[in-house]
């Protein structure tokens, strides 16, 4: 199967001059996850994970993805949204006008796109999904139907699965383990037709979200109408009517549905303006999404009494402190978002900083099936929460108060994801209670969430099961817990299936040294309660309802029902700030979000560290390649001394050629020949000279000529493809600048213009005639030097010229009859010598300003190479260089709100010590 992207390789090459694991920045849009695989984000192109190459060295120890150790982000998907569905072979036929319709849809109303095809072979839907992928990139969940396979091999956001499909739990394990860099969970949706299969894909399965199919509109408008409070995950309602109008929509929405399904050609039906309409409607009243901004602040205290951080009469101590500390965590959140500008985590500070003003956050967690809907229940003194022996906690749900009729409750899906009840229990008066699904590895979802939720509580209320205390999930929950510093207090449940009192302090002892040996500390809080006892005694007492157990006039028949009492008494000295525990509240409210800050912050720590080494090692790249153009030239000047010896050689060669020639011919036997010759004038050129000419010098010009062309085509391919290859690697290594550098192209830069092909013009300027007639001259020269001396023997004129015509012997008779002519012909030899040294020092002159042209050709290739990988070089080290600059500011600003913190966290601890 092709992949839907294809990366391509790095030119070896490229490998060979810039070390391998040093890059910009780390890739990816998650610096929280530490991923290996993830795409660039700064100087990113934002290509897909692997294909920027190898972010660490290997020698770098493996990080966990995330600050969860579930692992995974949970996908967010906003309601109420359309479900698009598509059909393989309709997205291959496809035109542009078609594409433009799913590009309009997804980038508006479209959040969740369905593929699905009626063959059985998958290379249509794979192809389709591939296509759709593309085009989708993130803005809408792709999802195949039924092909786990195929949503995994084309990188698809889920599956969505019909009622006989598979289970939840094996498609998205599925998914999950044929991807091993997935940082997301799949998503996975069922496709339900009654109440009852929706109730079972939510609960017991764990389903992301449902599609309600069914015939009649009205009948599924009732149906998810009736589900609605007990399945928490979005509803998507898929009708076979062709078209919905207005008032169907917007009566289903009102129902509790989560939006619809439509077909490409009924979305280009509905305008924006229709859809605005209807889902404009749902929360027309809160654009802002505040859903319920009044019942949100409405947490039971009196009107008109002044509430900060959801706590009243505060003394003024307490209010600066509190004023202080959202000023450190809005410093905190600002320098999180400038060290790792998407760690997704900061929305956990964020949170945290707006919850400052909101009630007490007591958040009930625990394995699946331990009680902790039992226990809230207890606590509320009513059954407002399903309980079950199957997991029926799917969602964080925020129980806060209202004041509506006793046992009535009102729960809405706030767009954000949060399912709130409002419910008028009176406890919820003084603290906000989070029942959260059950921890348990194979409901990784769930798990998910409630890790997510952890870092939010300000206090942890641990439900453990008498059944089966403390398993081995639980204390690796519990660890994760304490990395965030929360504080817990336990709850040992269902303590009525315990045969006697012996059996309870063993589970006790055994649950509390453990617990202490964990968190290291003595102070541990464990109640042993039967939360289903507790319950049904306050039910019992209807009329007493919302009154403390203590209160309760029971005949206490039911085990762990008093034991209850105690940890409910314990919560309730919470609310009285007068109270040690009140205070307590207090600095875990106020020290809720100074741990988060202080997680993330040190989270920041790691992350511009190694940002900081890799941006060190990046500067250090840069120079390297920027160096390792000395290296190329070094090579390049041992390689062009061959060049070189072959031009000198050459010349060499032809320099003896002519030497021998002027030896052989320039005797005495021929000066009559050569004065001849010489006397004849410049146009009769000399044997000698022509031969020096036509068989040696413009020959041995030619040789050098080619010589020299094949060393400039070789200079020239050699530094082209050089100044190419750093070209590339820059771009490759550091792909994001490509646009800065790519204007410049080597082969037709300005820098490189400027070598001029010295070694040619030198030849270029030679002229083999010239320089024979240079000799013929010399020879001349020599001849009229040796019979001027004869001349001054008392040769006339025109008797040397009657001379020149007689034979050597005359010549030479004349010579010696003449000491005057003795001796010029005997300087004879020594003036040929001169000659020949003339012609020898015209050759070595030659030779010599070869190889210093030829020097300076390379050298000015090297020097143009030099300035052009500088240039290129630019803008890739000033970006490391920034970089740099940019960490250590960075790190300096992480470290004063640190401190800050630090100060903070201790002013909290004093905050009531006068
Ligand atoms: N014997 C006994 N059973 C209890 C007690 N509390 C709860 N149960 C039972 O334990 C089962 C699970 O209770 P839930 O309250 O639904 O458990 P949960 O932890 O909320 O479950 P999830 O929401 O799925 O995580 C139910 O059958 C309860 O009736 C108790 O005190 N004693």
């Amino acid at each position: 199967m092709v992949p839907c992207s294809v990366t391509a390789p790095s030119s070896s090459f490229v490998a060979a001059i810039i070390p391998r694991h040093t890059f910009f920045s780390r890739p990816y849009s998650l610096p929280l996850r530490f991923s290996r695989a993830s795409p660039v984000n700064s100087l990113s192109n934002g290509s897909s994970s692997q294909s920027n190459h190898q972010l660490f060295s290997s020698s770098d120890p493996p990080q966990p993805r995330t600050l969860f150790p579930g692992g995974y982000k949970r996908p967010e998907l906003k309601v109420p949204t359309l479900v698009l569905q598509l059909d393989s072979d309709e997205v291959l036929a496809a035109d542009n006008q078609a594409f433009a319709l799913i590009d309009k849809a997804v980038s508006k109303w479209v959040g969740i796109v369905l593929l699905s095809s009626n063959e059985p072979s998958g290379g249509k839907l794979y192809e389709a999904a591939c296509s759709l992928k593309s085009l989708l990139q993130d803005r809408a969940y792709l999802l195949v139907a039924e092909r786990v396979d195929i949503a995994a091999a084309a990188a698809a956001s889920g599956v969505l699965l019909s009622d006989q499909g598979l289970p939840t739990v094996v498609a998205r394990s599925t998914m999950l383990d044929s991807k091993s860099e997935l940082v997301v969970l799949p998503l996975v949706a069922r496709i339900v037709h009654t109440v009852d299969a929706a109730i079972n894909a939510s609960k017991s399965e764990g389903a992301d979200f449902l599609i309600y199919g069914g015939g009649d509109l009205q009948l599924v408008g009732r149906e998810v109408g009736s589900v609605r409070e007990s399945v928490k995950i979005p509803i998507f309602v898929s009708c076979g009517k062709d078209n919905l109008s207005y008032a169907d929509m917007s009566g289903l929405l009102a129902l509790g549905a989560s939006g619809f399904v439509t077909s490409l050609t009924n979305f280009g039906r509905y305008g924006d303006e229709f859809l605005h309409k209807v889902f404009g409607s749902v929360y027309a009243s809160n654009d802002d999404g505040n859903v319920s901004e009044i019942e949100l602040n409405d947490n039971g205290f009196q009107s008109g009494t002044e509430i900060v951080a959801g706590f009243v009469k505060l003394e003024d101590r307490e209010k600066q402190l509190i004023e202080t500390e959202r000023l450190v965590l809005n410093e905190a959140v600002e320098v999180i978002k400038k060290a790792a500008p998407l760690m997704e985590e900061v929305s956990l500070l964020n949170d945290a900083v707006s919850q400052i003003d909101e009630p007490f956050l007591l958040v009930i967690v625990g394995e699946f099936n331990s009680g902790k809907s039992t226990v809230i229940n207890a606590l509320l003194g009513e059954r407002y929460l399903k309980e079950g022996v199957v997991p029926t906690t799917n969602e964080i749900t925020f129980l806060r108060y209202n004041d509506l009729d006793i046992g009535q409750q009102r729960c809405e899906r706030h767009p954000d994801g949060q399912y709130i009840c409002y419910l008028p229990a009176p406890i919820l008066k003084e603290m906000t209670i989070v029942d959260t699904p059950g921890t348990n590895v194979i409901l990784q979802r769930q798990q998910r969430l409630t890790e997510e939720f952890v870092p939010r509580a300000d206090l942890l209320l641990f439900v453990i099961s008498a059944d089966r205390p403390l398993t081995g999930s639980e204390i690796a929950f519990l660890r994760y817990s304490q990395q965030w510093k929360k504080k817990a207090v336990f709850v040992l449940n269902k303590a009525d299936i315990y045969q006697n009192n012996q059996e309870l302090e063993e589970a006790m002892s055994f649950i509390k040294d453990n617990i202490q040996r964990l968190l290291n500390t003595e102070n541990v809080i464990l109640y042993p309660v039967s939360a289903r006892s507790a319950l049904e005694s306050k039910l019992i007492a209807t009329s007493n309802v919302g009154k403390r157990n203590e209160e309760l006039s029971t005949s206490d028949s039911q085990y762990g029902a008093n034991s209850f009492f105690e940890l409910e008494n314990f919560l309730y000295s919470f609310l009285d700030g007068s109270t040690i525990p009140g205070m307590d509240r207090m600095r875990l409210k106020l020290e809720t979000p100074v741990s988060i800050a202080d997680r993330l912050i040190s989270a920041c720590e790691t992350l511009v560290t190694q940002d900081y080494r890799y941006a060190k090692q990046d500067l250090a790249a840069v120079k390297d390649i920027v160096n390792s153009v000395n290296d190329f030239a070094l090579n390049m000047e041992i390689e062009s001394l061959s060049w070189r010896r072959q031009t000198v050689s050459l010349i060499e060669t032809t320099k003896s050629r002519i030497v021998e020639l002027a030896e052989t011919n320039l005797q005495l036997a021929n000066f009559d020949i050569i004065a001849s010759y010489a006397f004849k004038g410049e146009k009769n050129a000399m044997p000698t000279t022509s031969k020096i000419q036509n068989d040696i010098i413009g020959p041995a010009v030619s040789a050098v000529q080619k010589i020299l062309q094949e060393y400039e085509d070789w200079l020239y391919s050699k530094y082209t493809l050089q100044g190419r290859l750093y070209k590339d690697s820059f771009e490759k290594r550091w792909p994001s600048l490509r646009h800065e550098s790519n204007q410049m192209n080597f082969e037709t830069n300005q820098l490189q213009k400027k070598v001029d092909q010295a070694g040619s013009r030198v030849i270029a300027n030679f002229s083999s005639s010239a320089v024979s007639k240079a000799f013929e001259q010399e020879v001349r020269e020599m001849i009229v030097g040796t019979l001027g001396q004869l001349g001054v023997a008392g040769l006339s004129a025109s008797l040397l010229t009657s001379v020149l015509q007689t034979t050597l012997e005359d010549l030479l008779a004349l010579g010696i009859c003449s000491a005057g002519g003795y001796i010029a012909i005997s300087t004879f030899p020594g003036r040929r010598q001169r000659v020949i040294d003339k012609v020898k020092r015209k050759a070595d002159n030659l030779a010599y300003e070869l190889e210093e042209a030829m020097k300076k050709d390379l050298t000015e290739a090297i020097e143009s190479l030099n300035t052009f990988v500088k240039v290129l070089s630019e803008p890739y080290h000033d970006e490391a260089q920034n970089r740099l600059n940019n960490l250590v500011q960075i790190q300096e600003e992480l470290s004063n709100v640190e401190k800050k913190l630090r100060t903070l966290q201790i002013d909290i601890q004093n905050l009531h010590v006068s």
